[in-house]
This record gives structure tokens, sequence and C-alpha cells, in this order.
């Protein structure tokens, strides 16, 4: 089986994503994944492109054992010594060199004619070959590049020493036929690039970094050079995990291999999401929150017979525990039922019946219905509770410069008594919240406050939602109202019902000493 060669560029190229800086330190903890990752070899930075990524490359060589460590360098002297300076402690020194070949580059942005270009190559390869073991030419925009002078190009680069050939779709402009035909042609009118490695560098301009990278492999490449979760300059580059996981989940079609240990991917996106600050969306291949989770009932009904029926890869492999069934809007009574199960709730066809009409209510309203959500359902269901406490009246007085006061009143279902608290807070929300608590005297934490317009207009339902804890309870509660300050309350109330049902409490233990009526 071909082993292709994984060369990663997140420290490089991936840093190209506007907005995106990396410290040195940063790099370096993302290089250290990168090699337990097992890529082949790690594109730490520019070493001749400021002080901290000269200090980055530098560090990384150091500490990285087995990966061989890389720096691009322009096709200037300058930059060569910049990364051989950076790179001379490294278990293996790896220079990236580039020259752009194709003529809008040539005549606009390096004003250079074919034969100088031609003459920088072999000049800039000779000259780094007398330091590096290994020698990589990059071919900038090869893409758009002439076939007969792309092919002269590398022709002397491999005379002059490059060991590694790469050939760039830089703008993202090609389609994985004609990438794939660019490196045939390449092959066919130059033979010798058989004793080199080629390598491919795809963008994702068009979206198809990823289809191209893999028609280069199917055209005779061995490397493609790739970042964790796809980011780069503009629209980024060819996706490492995605690559590698159509590699492994196809391996009967490809019969390719590399030295991933896949079980890493996941843990790497998620370090350099947090690192670069750049969001992966939940919709991403193989690492999206998404990937692994099922919501609509068709599918969950085919996931818990048997998985295969929708999905291709096993969360697994790249390091998650399991795939996940998303109750939702779409969701059916056999993935209901499932979570029950799970929740521990057996119930009959009928209770089963009643209670998945309540849920798809709820879930009309509700963009995830969370597990508390359903035990909530089951509760009130099952048991008839009624609320320990109502709220009867609600006065907020605020103003830019005044404390937030609220009033409350509530009464005690029990036996019908009404209690008045009023309490100042940091906001509306915060007093409300604070009165309520004196009132009925249950401890809480407040772990999560929501609020959303059901609909539309100047008299839009507001719907809150408040996520209460109280040592291991959890609890939601839903309020609402055409006044988000009254919604608030219902919500906080209907937690705190919920959680006095939860625990078996006593209502009223902790109700306030002034009794309105
Ligand atoms: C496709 C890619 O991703 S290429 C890599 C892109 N990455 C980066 O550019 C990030 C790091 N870059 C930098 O920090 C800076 O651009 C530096 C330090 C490299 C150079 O900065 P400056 O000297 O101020 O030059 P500047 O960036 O404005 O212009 C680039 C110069 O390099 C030349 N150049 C571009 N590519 C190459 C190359 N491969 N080999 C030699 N010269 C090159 C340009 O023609 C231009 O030369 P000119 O000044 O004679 O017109
Ligand atoms: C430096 C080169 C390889 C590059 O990043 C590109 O052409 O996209
Ligand atoms: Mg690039």
């Amino acid at each position: 089986m071909r082993t292709i060669t994984i060369f990663d560029t997140t420290l490089r190229d991936g840093e190209q994503s506007p907005g995106v800086n990396l410290s040195p330190r940063e790099k370096v903890e993302i290089a250290i994944q990168l090699e337990r990752l097992g890529v082949n070899v790690i594109e730490a930075g520019f070493a001749a492109s400021s002080a901290g990524d000269m200090q980055a490359v530098r560090e990384i060589a150091s500490r990285v054992k087995n990966a061989s460590v890389c720096s691009l360098s322009r096709s200037v002297k300058g930059d060569i010594d910049q990364a051989w300076e950076a790179l001379r402690a490294a278990e293996s020194p790896y220079l990236h060199l580039f020259l752009a070949t194709s003529p809008i580059h040539r005549e606009y942005k390096l004003r250079m004619s074919r034969e100088q270009v031609i003459e920088r190559v072999r000049e800039a390869i000779r000259y780094a070959k007398r330091l590096f073991p290994i020698v990589e030419f990059s071919c900038e925009d090869a893409g758009r590049t002439e076939i007969d002078f792309l092919a002269e190009v590398v022709r002397e680069a491999i005379k002059a020493g490059a060991g590694v050939i790469n050939l760039p779709d830089t703008v993202g402009y090609l389609t994985p036929n004609e990438y794939a035909q660019m490196f045939m042609n390449v092959r066919k009118a130059v033979p010798e690039v058989e004793q080199v490695r080629l390598s491919a560098h795809c963008h994702d301009d068009l979206g198809m970094a990823v289809a191209n990278s893999l028609a280069a492999i199917e055209a005779g490449v061995d490397q493609v050079e790739c970042t964790i979760n796809g980011i780069g300059e503009r629209a980024g580059n060819a996706a490492l995990e995605e690559i590698a996981l159509a590699i492994k989940t196809r391996e009967q079609y490809y019969q390719l291999q590399t030295t991933l240990n896949l079980r890493e991917i996941h843990r790497t996106s998620r370090m350099v999401s947090k690192l670069t600050g750049m969001m992966v969306p939940g919709n991403k291949a193989v690492v999206g929150a998404n990937a692994f989770a099922h919501e609509s009932g068709i599918h969950q009904d085919g996931m818990l017979k048997n998985r295969e029926t929708y999905e291709i890869m096993r969360p697994e492999t790249v390091g998650l525990t399991e795939s996940r069934l998303v109750l939702g809007k779409h969701s059916g009574r056999h993935a209901f039922r499932d979570k029950l199960l799970q929740l521990g709730y057996e119930l009959n066809e009928e209770q089963l019946n009643q209670l998945f009409i309540r849920f798809k209510e709820l879930a009309d309203r509700k963009k995830d219905v969370a597990d508390e959500d359903i035990v909530a359902l089951v509760e009130e269901k099952m048991s008839d509770a009624k609320d320990a406490y109502t709220l009867e009246s609600l006065l907020v007085t605020c103003g830019s410069h005044s404390l937030p006061t609220a009033s409350l009143q509530i009464k005690r279902v029990s036996d019908g008594s009404v209690s008045e608290e009023a309490a100042c807070g940091n906001g509306a929300v915060d007093a409300i919240f604070k009165a309520i608590d004196r009132l009925t005297g249950v401890q809480v934490e407040l772990k999560d406050y929501r609020i959303h317009s059901v609909t539309q207009g100047k008299d839009a339902l507001g719907e809150v939602f408040v996520q209460l804890s109280q040592g291991e309870w959890t609890v939601r509660g839903r309020g609402v109202s055409t006044d988000v300050l009254e919604a608030s309350a219902r919500a906080y109330l209907d937690a705190v019902n919920r959680l006095l049902r939860r625990t078996g409490a006593a209502a009223g233990d902790g109700m306030a000493k002034i009794t309105a009526s």
C-alpha cells in the first residue's frame, strides 16, 4: 500500500488566515500535538518574516523529534540563511523554497521573465542545498502556469537538487480533473519527477481543496499539504482531517495509508480552534459538532437499528466517544423512547404517545430539547405534580440613575398564603431573582439564562429559559409573557418549583415573614 506523506502547514499557511496570530508558545503547543497526531512534516512558519516566527521555528525545531520541521523561504539568499538559522538544530531540517511561475505573477508581481525565473530557481536551490539535506521547491500558482514552462521549471529544480516538487493550486482555481491532469502532464514531460517526491497544495476558494488534493493523489502524488480545520489564506487550505478520513474510510477504493494517529484528530482540531480563535462550523466534515449528531426521526430510527444506515465513519476513529442523537422538532418516537430509557423512564405505549405530543409542542418552540426538558415533561405528566408557588404580582423600578428594585408577591399553593418581598440587584432581572430567592428560601445557582422572542412585532411574546442548580440537581424553567421581566420571573419560579419536586423538599420552608393577605 502506498503511504501518503502528510505535510502540515497549519502553523504557516494556516496562520496566514486573516485575524490569526499565534505566539511562539502557542505554535510550540500545536507543533507538539501535530507530532502526536503523526504528521510527517511540520511547516512551522516563515523564519525570515518576523522575529517571533524565527523564535517559533527555532523552538519547534529543537522540540519535535518525530517529524521534519520546515520553514518557508522566498528564493532569496537572506531568507534561506534565516531559515537555516532557525532550523540548524532540527533533527531533520527541511527547507520550503518557492517562486511564482504563472504569467500573471511573473509579469506583475515579480516583474521577471521566464529566463529570470529559471535562473533564480537554479541559484536558490543550489544555495539552499549547501545547507539543507531536504529542499522542497514550490512553483507558486502552478495551476495557472503554462504547462511547457511548468515542466521546464520542474526539470531545472530537480537538476539543481530539489528533493520534493510541490505544484500548488495557489488560488483554488482548478477543478479536480484539471489538477490531476496537470500532474499527469508534468510526469509525462519530466520523467525525472519519479525520482523525487511530488506534492499537492490546494486552496479552497471554490470549495474544492480536498477534492483536488485527493485527485492529485490519484494522479500519483505522494505528499499532500494541508491544515487542521482547513484554516489558511482567504477561504483556507485543504483540511487535513478530511483528507485523512477520506483515505481511511475509502481504504478499499484508494488503497493508501498514512502514518496518522486518527484518534488525535478531534483533540488537535479543538486545540487549533481554541488557539487561533477560528470557530469550527457545526456542519464541518469530520470535526464539526454535528459531524456525528443525528436529529431527524427517520435517521435516528435507522441509527438505533444499525448505525451504518447513516454513519460512514465511527466517532471513536477520530477520538470522540460516541455519536449523538439530538432530540428536536424532527425527532420521532423511537429516538424519544430511547432517550427516556437512558434517563431511566420506562413508559407504556399510551404514556409515551401522550408525552410525545407534549415533546413535539416544546420542540417546535425550542432549538434544542435538553435532557432536563425531557425530565421535566415526564415529571409533570407522570406525577400530576402541582407547582409549589405561583406568581401573583411583580413591580420593577429601574432607570439610568436608580438602583433596580423588584417587589414580588408569590402564592404558596398548598395553603393559599401570599408573601411579598423586595430586593435590589445589578439589573432588573437580578433583582427579581434575588427577591424570589428570599421568598422561597431555596438556595440555587443560576447556570444559564436565555431570552428570545416567540412571535414578532411590538407585542411579541418573550420566552425565557433558565437553568438552576443545587448540588447534584440541575433543573430548567421556562416562562412566557409579553413582558420579558415577567417572563424572567415566571421562568425562575418554574425552575424552583421543578427543583422542589425533584428534591422532594417541602415548599414554604423558607417563605418570607411578611404575609400580604
Ligand atoms: C502563496 C503564499 O502563501 S506565499 C507566502 C506568503 N506569506 C507571507 O507573505 C507571510 C510573510 N511575509 C512577510 O512577512 C513579508 O512579506 C516579508 C518579510 C517576507 C517580505 O516583506 P517586504 O520585504 O516588506 O516585501 P513585501 O512583502 O512588501 O513584497 C514582497 C517582495 O518579495 C518578492 N517576492 C515574492 N515572492 C518571492 C519569492 N518567492 N522569491 C523571491 N522574491 C519574492 C516580491 O516580488 C516583492 O519584491 P519587491 O519588493 O522587489 O517588489
Ligand atoms: C508557498 C506556497 C506553497 C503556497 O502556500 C501556495 O502556493 O499556496
Ligand atoms: Mg498556500
